[in-house]
């Protein structure tokens, strides 16, 4: 589902990220760890198609990324960030932020889409008009991940999508992830520092470091503490 092949991404003249192959098949969750710096962003970034700079090849599905403007990417992979207060608009309702894709791509029964989006990530009706600074960082974070899922798109890009969420809902929105993927078949490609949500949520993950993929591993042998490398090892022994 998710193909790159000999990515390197520069800013400027500078390669930040080198040579990266990996792929994802369908319905996979993946995650790319590693520490800060290490190119991680990056990679989401030209993903969603916001950064232009960089060479090899990219395919989702069966759609060849472009390296300029990609306008068939939205239907194609959403971004969820890690702070739902920064990535939502402040002024707009929740009503607003979820009809929005919808009205930009010309799709009608707007309502009931908007209802079963808030269903679907178990945010009460009552919510609907509600403004971001009028919910807590759960429902926040919950709303970012109806808006991705807006226009039905078979890939979510997530970028530490607990991270900044308090210790107690950090579980809620890991079980709304893992459950949304096991009843649309959708595929995570996800970007944390966070192993065992990585042990959780995914089923493989790649070890990133200086920009180059060090190892790939399975989550068995994130679970069993079994990497190969002994950077996979250090990342190990700093997780505890
Ligand atoms: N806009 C930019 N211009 C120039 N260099 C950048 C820019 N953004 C990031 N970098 C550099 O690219 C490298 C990779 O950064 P990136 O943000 O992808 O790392 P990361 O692994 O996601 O880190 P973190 O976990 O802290 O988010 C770093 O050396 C960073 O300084």
């Amino acid at each position: 589902m998710i193909d790159l092949k000999d990515v390197t991404i520069r800013y400027g003249d500078a390669a930040v990220v080198n040579n990266v192959t990996l792929s994802v098949e369908y319905g996979q969750s993946f995650a790319l760890v590693g520490e800060s710096g290490s190119g991680k962003s990056t990679i989401l970034k030209v993903l969603a198609g916001q950064l232009s700079n960089w060479s090899g090849r990219i395919r989702l599905g069966e759609h060849e990324l472009a390296h300029g403007r990609d306008k068939a990417l939205v239907r194609l992979c959403q971004m969820v960030f890690q702070d739902p207060y920064g990535s939502l608009h402040p002024r707009k309702s929740v009503d607003a932020i979820l009809s929005e894709p919808l009205a930009i791509h010309g799709i009608g029964q707007r309502d009931q889409r908007v209802q079963d989006a808030m269903a679907a990530v178990g945010l009460a009706r009552k919510f609907r008009f509600r403004l971001p600074h009028q919910l807590s960082g759960g429902q926040r974070q919950r709303v970012a991940i109806a808006r991705a899922l807006m226009l039905d798109p078979p890939v979510l890009l997530l970028d530490e999508p607990t991270s900044a969420l308090d210790v107690s809902v950090q579980a809620e929105v890991l079980n709304l992830l893992k459950a949304l993927q096991e009843d649309r078949g959708l595929t995570y490609f996800m970007v944390t520092h966070d192993l065992p949500v990585v042990s959780f949520l995914c089923d493989r993950l790649a070890i990133l470091r200086q920009g180059r993929v060090v190892e790939e591993a399975t989550v068995d042998q994130l679970k069993q503490q079994a990497f190969r490398s002994p950077y996979g090892q250090e990342l190990l022994s700093h997780s505890h």
